[in-house]
């Protein structure tokens, strides 16, 4: 009879010293977005301003999904110090005091590229498939434990080079996008080195034994599936021609998430 493979198959024996775990998270880095070729088309300057703005406002649900995400990973949080230095990425996305968030700043990108705040608050582009990978990255954060729930985070290592990227290449190809829609990427470039220092510490002192480091490069693996999977269905959509129900309507029939 065939086995099943064990995703804890690597898992037995000794642990990985800490070095070699970050290198090991590190190497995840070959899965990131970056190297989807919507990413390339973005980044090398082929994307049609149609894929631009679909990219823009698919992400928005991410965007606003995060926050919640976030809340839910501090109801689940009994520790009061990891809580106060968490509660942070909230207060970046949302705003506070002076700083209008991350959303805020979004909007602004959506504007940039010719989206409308009313366009991206309706989640009328939002793609089915989109919207299940966020959905399940926050789903499964409100059942981990926190800790998990952190892990799971992790793909914010590779993140600053993505932002980098974009403010590097898209001013010089996409000359139509207003300035003032790149705030985001350069927001972001900061806040994330901060969120990964404290996500890798977390990593790093919890997960001490085989079957903890095993667990973590999985959980890695799932949240790079999400953003991989936001790609491939922007890829049907905005470049294949085919967004759900094209054989049947080219109106966006798709709903808009039930709550
Ligand atoms: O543009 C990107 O490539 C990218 C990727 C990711 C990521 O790796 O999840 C995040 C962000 N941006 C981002 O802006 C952001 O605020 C963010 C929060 C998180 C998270 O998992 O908590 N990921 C990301």
């Amino acid at each position: 009879m065939a086995t099943i493979a064990s995703p804890f198959a690597a898992a037995d024996g000794q642990p990985l010293d800490r070095d070699s775990f970050r290198a090991a998270l590190m190497a995840k880095g070959d899965y990131y977005h970056i190297h989807h070729p919507y990413q390339f088309d973005m980044a090398e300057g082929r994307a049609t301003a149609e894929q631009i703005r679909g990219w823009v406002a698919n992400r928005f649900y991410y965007q606003v999904m995060i926050p919640q995400k976030d809340a839910a990973l501090l109801a689940n949080c009994p520790d009061a110090a990891t809580r106060r230095r968490w509660v942070q990425r909230l207060l970046d996305h949302d705003g506070h005091d002076d700083d209008t968030g991350g959303i805020e700043a979004w909007l602004r990108l959506g504007e940039a590229v010719g989206l409308s705040r009313d366009e991206l608050w309706s989640q009328e582009h939002v793609l089915p498939g989109v919207r299940f990978a966020v959905d399940a990255y926050v789903n499964f954060v409100r059942r981990a434990d926190w800790r998990e729930a952190a892990i799971s985070s992790l793909t914010e290592l590779f993140a600053p080079q993505a932002h980098k990227s974009r403010l590097d290449t898209w001013p010089t190809h996409y000359p139509w996008i207003d300035s003032h829609g790149y705030d985001y990427f350069r927001k972001r470039l900061g806040e994330a080195r901060r969120d990964v220092e404290h996500g890798l510490e977390l990593a790093l002192s919890l997960c001490t034994t085989a079957q903890a480091q095993a667990r973590a490069l999985e959980i890695l693996q799932f949240k790079l599936d999400v953003l991989w999977s936001m790609l491939d269905a922007m890829t049907m959509a905005y470049q294949l021609g085919r967004p759900p129900y094209h054989t049947v309507t080219e109106q966006r029939v798709y709903h808009r998430g039930l709550s």
